[in-house]
Order: structure tokens, then C-alpha cells, then sequence
């Protein structure tokens, strides 16, 4: 089955105006013909990336509320990212999760929201590294899976699986490691649904670079990445040239 490669530069919160303007003039001489690539700045920061970023790339929110618009002081809701001009959001980042205390129910409300107003998600699962050494890893994959299971359309959700001791660390996951578990997610989603699961496009995320996309490229089940800090450098280019 063959899934169009997908590439995202989560920015998290970084940049300030000048960073943006260089990052999408970057971003702009990049070759995305046979890649997806969608590029998630901060939300003050959107608009001006939607005005000035190139087709094909699209633009994704980091997170949006878990209901539209209202008394949600700090949110910012699909609604609002769909007028910006958003195409995507990504949810359930573990950081959101950590910090922010984002449950699956919180995640299932936001994931159902978003779709409902048109946005595609990547949605992000992984595992702790106390979670791996347990041997829980693909137990927390399915726990944080099996409440959205009915909303994963492959044409509207990525997956990204961005193991946390991965995140930010430089410790990436072996291509042994990332292959394994993007192996075991499809599988377990195959009991979801076989044509889904053929279909459904799992991104993997934690410490990609240009180093180390070309093998991680190669494994069968990985079809493209959630890029933290090599999104905001020039090697953003090689990632996506990796797995295109
Ligand atoms: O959080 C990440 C990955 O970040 P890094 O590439 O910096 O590990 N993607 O959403």
C-alpha cells in the first residue's frame, strides 16, 4: 500500500516575527513535489505564515480548544484556525499531555471538534521512557488510541508516534525501535479496521534530523516525521528529501 510521505515542522514555541519571515523564505525554496508538508508555527504567528508560505505547504495550529469559540480565556478554537487559513492541527502532543494535563477524553473532545470543523489532525501518542523500560510501550500506544479509534480516517488523521525520551533529546529511536512499534500501532489498528490501517499514515517523531532520516526513512511501516528543533534549520530540507 502506498501512503504519500508526510512531513511536519512543529515549531513549538519558538521564532519571533524576523525568525518566521527567514523560516518561510526557507521553507518557500524547498522542493515538497512528492512530499506532504505542513509546517505548525505558534498561533500568533499563523496568519502571517498563511499569507506568505508556498502552495503546496500547508499550515497547522499546535493545539485548538476542545469546543469553539466562547469563555475559553487563551484557547484558540478550529474555528479560528479555519478562518486563519489552517489546514491542520496537531493534537495530543506530549507535551501538551505533560504540561497542560490533556486526558484522552479532553483529546477525544478536541479531536472530534476539529474534524467536525473541517481541519485535518496529527494526532501524537508515544511512550514514556519508564513506559519502555516496562515493556508498556505498545499498552500506552493502544491506551491513548482506543477512545479515537472510530475517528481515524486516513484521509483526515496522521498519526505521530513521538516516543517522549525521544523528544528534544537527541536520542532518537533506533530504526529497530521506531519500525517495531509503527508495526505494532498498524497492527493494533487493523483490529480497528484493515483498510484503515493500510491506509492510515504514521508519522514518527523525536529527534529526527538529517542524519538519521535516511534510515528511518526505510523502514516499511514509518511514513514520514513530526520534526521539533531540525524544523527550524536549513536540514528541514534534508528530512523531507529523505522520505520523499
Ligand atoms: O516534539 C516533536 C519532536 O521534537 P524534536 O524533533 O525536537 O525531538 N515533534 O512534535
Amino acid at each position: 500500500m502506498a501512503r504519500k510521505p508526510i512531513v511536519g515542522g512543529n515549531w513549538k514555541c519558538n521564532l519571533d516575527k524576523a525568525g518566521v519571515s527567514a523560516l518561510v523564505t526557507s521553507l518557500n525554496g524547498m522542493d515538497c513535489t512528492d512530499c506532504e508538508v505542513v509546517v505548525a508555527p505558534v498561533a500568533v504567528h499563523l496568519g502571517s505564515v498563511v499569507d506568505n508560505v508556498k502552495a503546496p505547504i500547508e499550515v497547522s495550529g499546535q493545539n485548538c480548544n476542545f469546543k469553539g469559540n466562547g469563555a475559553y480565556t487563551g484557547e484558540v478554537s478550529a474555528d479560528q484556525l479555519v478562518d486563519m487559513g489552517a489546514k491542520w492541527v496537531i493534537l495530543g502532543h506530549s507535551e501538551r499531555r505533560e504540561y497542560f494535563k490533556e486526558d484522552n477524553e479532553m483529546l477525544r473532545q478536541k479531536l472530534e471538534y476539529a474534524l467536525s470543523k473541517g481541519l485535518k489532525v496529527i494526532f501524537c501518542i508515544g511512550e514514556k521512557l519508564e513506559e519502555r523500560n516496562a515493556n508498556k510501550t505498545l499498552d500506552v500506544c493502544k491506551s491513548q488510541l482506543e477512545p479515537v479509534k472510530d475517528l481515524l480516517k486516513p484521509e483526515t488523521v496522521v498519526i505521530a508516534y513521538e516516543p517522549v525520551w525521544a523528544i528534544g533529546t537527541g536520542v532518537t529511536a533506533t530504526p529497530e525501535q521506531a519500525q517495531e512499534t509503527h508495526k505494532q500501532i498498524r497492527d493494533y489498528l487493523a483490529t480497528v479496521n484493515a483498510d484503515m490501517a493500510s491506509k492510515i499514515r504514521i508519522q514518527y517523531g523525536g529527534s529526527a534530523n538529517a542524519a538519521n532520516a535516511p534510515t528511518l526513512s526505510a523502514c516499511p511501516d514509518i511514513d514520514g516525521f513530526l520534526v521539533g528543533g531540525a524544523s527550524l534549520k536549513p536540514e528541514f530540507a534534508d528530512i523531507i528529501k529523505a522520505i520523499a
